[in-house]
């Protein structure tokens, strides 16, 4: 029986009724009433009482506290406030997950950190076709002549990549951010261990959408996004995760007095903070900490099982909707049926996805577009609604019918 709207309708009263995520859509401004956002792989959703905390912050921070700021107000604890709070969401400890700079900026910390404490081994083994700024990362660290690379297709690849006996670190998109092709943790990071090599996961894709499990799986090291499904804000710092068995393997790659062990005892000479403290560098961003604390005020007390759950619901209702009424329109799935090894979007496969991406922008629906013809989806699991999701996809029904990409407006789009 095809979906009707009435079903999507019973799913959120489901979905409303569960008790661990009660009122947490609540928590979230709307935005502009006649737009439907299915853009959290990109930027997720805001709180509502960020601009009651930037205000305050501006006001009595920034205008009156003033210097003060520094000592009697949170500022320089935040990075690991935040990353407490957001550490059961990846399935971490509070005290080894920190949020600090951009996830390029942290997958090269880690990388260096890996090639440091894997001396003599300079082998990093990455996907070719990953998220480009991951790729360029490494290609950097390889060109100063620090590492060389050992590209894979897949992990299919990976025993071969690994048989050599000189790989220092894999690192991996957790998520494809195209097709949104999720990895099994579980089953890889034994395999780079047996190797004798560590694991380094990029969590933007998953992070925040689908329940992580970094500790108990035996992940090495993570880096993520703060601004996707994390909500925290446009370019808000992105998360960095060490596993405690490599607290003190190296010193990090960039030694600033943020990751001293002392900071405010100004030694002259660099001594490592413990664990992931070394990651801290510079002065944090305090205004856009402000902006994160919101978000994470709420993943204090989201169930990571219950978000998996209405990720689940919500991205299995797309995909039946997507197959019922666009498919026959010339739109296939390009992202995996079974939930496990999704990650938080769902992409279609369409021959003109850029300008019909931008035809759903233009009516109403925000998602976005990657070459060479990947059409993405990204609801939010906290905001999200299956209705939404009807409303949606009966909109991209009606611009395929009437075939919208074709307009010359369009045709110019790249994302
Ligand atoms: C998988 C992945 N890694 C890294 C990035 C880049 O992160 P940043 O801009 O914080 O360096 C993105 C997207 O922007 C991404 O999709
Ligand atoms: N981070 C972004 C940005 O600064 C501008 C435009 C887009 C983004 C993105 O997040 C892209 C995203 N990582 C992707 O999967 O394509």
């Amino acid at each position: 029986m095809p979906l009707t709207l009435a079903d999507c309708l019973a799913r959120d009263a489901d979905a409303s009724a569960s008790a661990s995520l009660q009122g947490v859509r609540d928590r979230f401004a709307g935005g502009d009433p006649d737009t439907l956002y299915f853009d959290a792989n990109s930027i997720g959703p805001m709180p509502a009482d960020v601009p009651a905390r930037m205000q305050d912050l501006l006001q009595a921070g920034w205008a009156g506290a003033r210097r003060r700021g520094w000592n009697t107000l949170d500022w320089l604890e935040q990075p690991r406030t935040l990353g407490a709070a957001i550490a059961p969401v990846i399935g971490a400890r509070a005290e080894d997950v920190r949020v600090a700079d951009s996830t390029s900026i942290n997958q090269y910390k880690l990388l260096r950190y890996a090639l440091a404490a894997q001396a003599p081994r300079r082998v990093i083994v990455l996907q070719r076709d990953v998220f480009p700024s991951n790729r360029y990362v490494a290609e950097g660290i390889a060109h100063a002549g620090l590492a060389d690379l050992r590209f894979i297709d897949g992990v299919q690849d990976l025993p071969r990549a690994l048989a050599h006996g000189d790989v220092a670190v894999v690192a991996l998109s957790h998520v494809d951010y195209r097709s949104s092709e999720r990895l099994d943790m579980a089953a890889i990071n034994p395999q780079v261990r047996v190797a004798g090599a560590l694991s380094l996961w990029d969590l933007s894709h998953s992070a925040g959408a689908v329940a992580i499990d970094l500790r108990g799986t035996e992940a090495d090291l993570a880096v993520g996004c703060g601004y996707k499904y994390l909500c925290g804000g446009p370019g808000a710092p992105a998360f960095v995760y060490l596993h405690p068995r490599h607290a003190d393997a190296a010193w990090p790659a960039m030694c600033g007095w943020m990751g001293h062990a002392s900071t405010f005892d100004f030694e002259p000479d660099y001594r490592p903070g413990r664990g992931a403290d070394r990651f801290l560098v510079g002065t944090p961003p305090v205004l856009a900490q402000a902006a994160f604390a919101a978000a994470a005020a709420i993943w204090r007390e989201v169930d990571p099982r219950a978000l998996d759950a209405r990720h689940r619901s919500l991205t299995d209702t797309l995909i039946q909707l997507l197959d019922e009424q666009c498919e026959p329109l010339g739109v296939q799935l390009a992202s995996p049926r079974q939930h496990e090894r999704r990650g938080g979007h769902v992409a279609v496969r369409f021959e003109h996805a850029a300008p019909l991406a931008q035809a759903l922008v233009d009516h109403g629906v925000v998602v976005s577009a990657r070459k060479p013809d990947a059409l993405r989806f990204a609801a939010h699991p906290l905001t999200a609604t299956h209705e939404q999701l009807w409303t949606a996809v009966a909109r991209l029904r009606e611009l395929l019918q009437r075939q919208a990409w074709r307009d010359p407006r369009y045709q110019q789009a790249s994302v």
